[in-house]
């Protein structure tokens, strides 16, 4: 996992000229260094703007229905697509990259729909993490194509100026501004982008963090707070949102292994705040989640289970294989079942 070099985009998100409807909040292992100071400069440019003109989205719930009756799958050869992408967020295709001469990804292809909770499954070292990081146009794909609402996407996400889709990106840890306290962490993007009063807000802070179930904590260090704290922390700053704007776009969020190092009570409590999150969710003041759709990337069987409706499995740079969650444990597809069972026999070799 290669995560540390992404890590320090989030406050790159201050920059100016932002549009303030795209954003990527990325937490990681997080301390702020001089590194990583060096590296937010150097990415300045890279978070930014997202993305493409709305499409004609049907209702959430039509939209989610229609998914879950049209789309099953065993292997790739059977899947059929549902004909309708008008309520298609995020679509990868044929998409390769390589770092120096390791080819990673060799013809990636999905598509995210409106409503869907997606896990991204595979081998270490396959690419997951890659494929969110392009998703979220931190990285660009060295062939293929990335689409958001419909619209290809030239580069990285900060070459664009429209907007339409937020993409928030939360890393596998909290990547807190260690001298900043909660509220300053949660609101950061707010208090650096938007025309909000400071005590607006700090109120919207306190009603975020109450969303993730977290209660007086906002004067708080990081330093004060348990690890799952830190993640609910990270999660409350990826979904605030400026308030006062006309339109609030959808929102995609991105999980790189959530629960990676919880106890399995722990990752219980994460696999149920993502689901909260989702706007087929309730959030802990019991209104719906705000969350259009996710993407989990995990090892877990109990985030697998629990938090996602969907699997995509990446293998040698391709996604192989492809179904519902249920369908994972009894697929007779070698990868899949070796990978399932954790046995050392099979097609996948270390
Ligand atoms: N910026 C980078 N520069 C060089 N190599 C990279 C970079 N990012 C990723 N890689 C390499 O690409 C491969 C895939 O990395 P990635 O983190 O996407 O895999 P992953 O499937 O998420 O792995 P894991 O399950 O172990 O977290 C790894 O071999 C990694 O070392």
């Amino acid at each position: 996992m290669v995560l540390q070099s992404v890590s320090a985009s989030f406050p790159l998100t201050t920059t100016s000229g932002f549009s303030r409807s795209a954003r990527v909040a990325v937490s990681s292992a997080g301390r702020i260094n001089s590194c990583c100071f060096m590296r937010m400069k150097e990415q300045r440019k890279v978070v930014c703007a997202c993305v493409a003109p709305p499409r004609n989205l049907g209702s959430d719930e039509s939209s989610t229905t229609k998914f879950n009756d049209s789309f099953k799958s065993e292997s790739l050869s059977t899947v059929r697509e549902p004909e309708d992408d008008s309520d298609v967020l995020v679509e990868c295709k044929d998409v390769y990259k390589s770092f120096g001469e390791k080819d990673i990804l060799r013809g990636v292809s999905f598509k995210i729909r409106h409503g869907e909770a997606v896990g991204i499954i595979g081998p270490s070292g396959t690419g997951k993490s890659t494929v969110l990081k392009i998703i979220a146009g931190l990285l660009a794909p060295d062939k293929g194509e990335v689409y958001i609402r419909g619209r290809k996407r030239a580069g990285l996400i900060s070459d664009e100026e429209i907007s339409g889709l937020r993409i928030g990106l939360v890393f596998q840890s909290a990547a807190l501004f260690d001298s900043m306290t909660v509220r300053e962490n949660v609101g950061f993007l707010l208090y650096e982008n938007s025309t909000m009063s400071e005590d607006k807000i700090s109120e919207l802070v306190t009603e975020t963090l109450a969303a993730v179930g977290l209660k007086q904590v906002e004067d708080r260090l990081p330093s004060e707070l348990s690890g799952g704290m830190k993640k609910r922390v990270a999660l409350a700053r990826s979904l605030i949102f400026d308030t006062t704007k006309e339109s609030i776009d959808p929102e995609v969020l991105l999980y790189d292994e959530p629960t990676a190092g919880l106890d399995p009570i722990a990752s219980t409590v994460v696999e149920d705040l993502i689901r909260s999150v989702h706007m087929k969710g309730e959030d802990a003041l019991g209104m719906p989640g705000k969350i259009a759709s996710y993407v989990v990337v995990t090892h877990q069987h109990s985030t697998i289970r629990r938090a996602v409706d969907r699997l995509l499995f990446l293998h040698e740079g391709k996604v192989v294989w492809q179904g519902m969650t249920n369908e994972f444990t009894t697929s007779t597809n070698p990868i899949v079942k070796q990978f399932a069972s954790g046995s050392l026999d099979g097609p996948i070799r270390y």
